[in-house]
C-alpha cells in the first residue's frame, strides 16, 4: 500500500521505517528540512535501537521524506503523527494537529479517489471526529463518509524500544466509523500482524480507540503510583518494599510489570496524557479522583527524596551529585525527567549541583545551563557531600570505590539500583 505520515519524530519515523519493512511504500512529510534530508540520506533523525538499520535499508526505495504535502495525493492513507503537548492547565494543546489537518485538507482538495486520514497521535476522545474531520471537510471541500473517512490508530511503543514494540505489539487498535475505512486500516496492518505472530487486533470506533490509549497510559502511570504509595508505607515500617511488590506481582491478576517503585514517572507521555484526560474528564463533568491522586503521589516522590537527603545533609552550600538525568534508562530524552524537579528544589535550597548522565547531559543543559556537568559518575561523586540516584542506568548498579571519593558519602537512591552499602550512608527512597 501507499502510506503517507505527517510528522517524522519518535513515532512518525519509527512507524514509517517499520511500515516500509513490512512491505508498504511510505512517504514522511515534515516541516523540518533537516529531518527530511536526514531520512532521505538513510539516517534516522532520532536515536532508537534498530531504527538506523531500517532507515538505511529502505531510504530511497520504499521510504522517502519530503516537506511537500502534495506527496499524500499518491497515497491511500495518511497518518497524523504530530505532537499533542499540554497547555499550562493540563488540557491537550491541539494547535499543531489542527495546523497539520488544515494542510492535509487543503491538499486533499486535489485528490481523485477515496482517502483515509488516521490519527496516530494521542488525542482526547472526540478529537478526530469533532476537530480533525470538520477541518478536513472544510479545507478539502470533500464529503466525510463518501470521499474520505477518518480513523484512529493509537500507538503504544515505548522510547528506547520503539522499533521492537511496533513490530511486535501486544495489540493493534483500529478505530473507524465506516466499513470502508476499517478495510483500509486492516490492509495497512495485515502484513505487520502476520509477521508479528498475530497479536489481537481490536476493531472499534474512533472515540473508543482514542480512549483506549488514555486508559492504557493512565493505568500504567497509576500502577506505578500505587506501587509508590505502598512502598512509602513499607519505608515507614522499615519493610523491604521490593520484597513486598515482587510477591504482589506474582499474582497473575496483578502482574509484575510497572511495579518499579522509586522517584516516579516522567517522560513525554505519562505526565501530559494523564493531565489531558483528567482535564478532559473535568470538562464533561467528571472528577477523575484516582488519576488526580496518581499525579499527586508522583509529584510527592521527589519531595520525599529531598526530605531523606535533609535528614543527613543540609543542602544549603552542599555539593550534591545527581546521577541520571534522562527520564528513563536507554534514552537521551529528559522531557519531564524526575531529575528536573529535584534539581530545581536543590537549587532553591542553595545546593551546588553536579549532574551526570551517560547520554542525556546535552539535553539537560537546555534546562539547567548553569549547573556543573560531569563526564562520569566518578567525576560527579568526587568531593560531593551527597548523591541522589534518579535514573536506573545499569552502570549505577556497579558503582563501588567511586563513593570513597565523596566528602560525605550520603547516597539517596531513587531507583533502588546501587548495590554498595559498606562505608557509605545509604538510604533508599522506597
Ligand atoms: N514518543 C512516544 O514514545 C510516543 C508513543 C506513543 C504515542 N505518542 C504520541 O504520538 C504523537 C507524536 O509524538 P512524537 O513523540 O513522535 O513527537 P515528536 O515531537 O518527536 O515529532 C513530531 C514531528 O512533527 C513535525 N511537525 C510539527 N508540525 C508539523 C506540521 N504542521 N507538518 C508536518 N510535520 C510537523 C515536527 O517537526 C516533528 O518532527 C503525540 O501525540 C504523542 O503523544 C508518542
Ligand atoms: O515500574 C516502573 C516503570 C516505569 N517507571 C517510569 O515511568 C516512566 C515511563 O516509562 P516507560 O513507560 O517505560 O516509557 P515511555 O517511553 O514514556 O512509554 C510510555 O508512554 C508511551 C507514550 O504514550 C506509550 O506508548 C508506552 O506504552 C508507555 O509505556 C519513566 O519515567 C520510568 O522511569 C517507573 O517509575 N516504574
Amino acid at each position: 500500500m501507499e502510506i503517507s505520515i505527517i510528522g517524522s519524530g519518535y513515532v512518525g519515523t519509527t512507524i514509517a521505517a517499520c511500515f516500509a519493512e513490512v512491505g508498504h511504500d511510505v512517504v514522511n512529510v515534515d516541516i523540518d528540512e533537516d529531518i527530511v534530508t536526514s531520512l532521505n540520506d538513510g539516517e534516522a533523525p532520532i536515536h532508537e535501537p534498530g531504527l538506523d538499520e531500517l532507515v538505511e535499508k529502505h531510504a530511497g526505495d520504499r521510504l522517502r521524506a519530503t516537506t511537500d504535502y502534495d506527496a499524500i495525493l499518491e497515497t491511500d492513507a495518511t497518518f497524523l503523527a504530530l505532537p499533542t503537548p499540554s497547555e499550562d492547565d493540563g488540557h491537550i494543546d491541539l494547535s499543531i494537529m489542527e495546523a497539520g489537518a488544515r494542510s492535509v485538507g487543503r491538499t486533499l482538495a486535489d485528490k481523485e479517489g477515496y482517502h483515509v486520514v488516521v490519527t496516530k497521535s494521542t488525542v482526547v476522545p472526540t478529537t478526530t471526529e469533532e476537530v480533525i474531520a470538520p477541518i478536513l471537510e472544510e479545507e478539502s471541500g470533500l464529503e466525510l463518509g463518501s470521499d474520505f473517512d477518518v480513523g484512529m490508530n493509537p500507538e503504544f511503543l515505548r522510547e528506547g524500544s520503539a522499533v521492537a514494540d511496533f513490530l511486535d505489539p501486544d495489540k493493534v487498535v483500529l478505530g473507524s466509523q465506516t466499513d470502508r475505512a476499517a478495510t483500509v486500516l486492516r490492509d495497512v496492518f495485515d502484513p505487520l500482524v502476520e509477521q508479528a505472530d498475530s497479536p489481537p487486533v481490536i476493531e472499534t470506533g474512533v472515540r473508543e480507540a482514542e480512549m483506549i490509549k488514555y486508559a492504557n497510559n493512565a493505568f500504567l502511570a497509576s500502577k506505578i503510583s500505587l506501587a509508590n504509595d505502598l512502598a512509602n508505607i513499607c519505608k515507614e515500617y522499615d519493610i523491604d518494599s521490593e520484597e513486598v511488590l515482587d510477591a504482589v506481582g506474582l499474582d497473575s491478576r496483578i502482574g509484575s510489570a510497572f511495579l518499579g517503585a522509586g522517584v516516579g514517572w516522567g517522560g513525554s507521555c505519562f505526565p501530559k496524557d494523564v493531565a489531558a484526560i483528567v482535564a478532559a474528564a473535568r470538562d464533561v463533568g467528571y472528577e477523575a479522583k484516582m488519576l488526580e491522586a496518581a499525579v499527586e503521589v508522583n509529584d510527592r516522590q521527589p519531595v520525599r527524596m529531598l526530605d531523606i537527603l535533609r535528614d543527613h545533609v543540609d543542602p544549603s552550600g552542599a555539593r550534591v551529585a545527581v546521577l541520571g538525568l534522562a527520564f528513563k534508562p536507554g534514552t537521551d530524552d529528559v522531557r519531564n525527567s524526575r531529575a528536573i524537579p529535584l534539581i530545581d528544589a536543590l537549587l532553591d535550597a542553595g545546593a551546588d549541583v553536579v549532574g551526570y548522565d551517560p547520554v542525556a547531559t546535552e539535553n539537560m543543559r537546555d534546562h539547567f545551563p548553569d549547573i556543573d556537568y560531569a563526564d562520569s559518575a566518578a567525576e560527579a561523586l568526587a568531593d560531593a557531600d551527597a548523591a541522589l540516584v534518579v535514573t536506573d542506568w545499569d552502570e549505577f548498579a556497579a558503582l563501588d570505590d567511586e563513593f570513597d571519593a565523596m566528602t560525605d558519602a550520603v547516597v539517596v537512591d531513587g531507583r533502588r539500583i546501587v548495590s554498595r552499602r559498606d562505608g557509605i550512608v545509604y538510604e533508599s527512597l522506597v
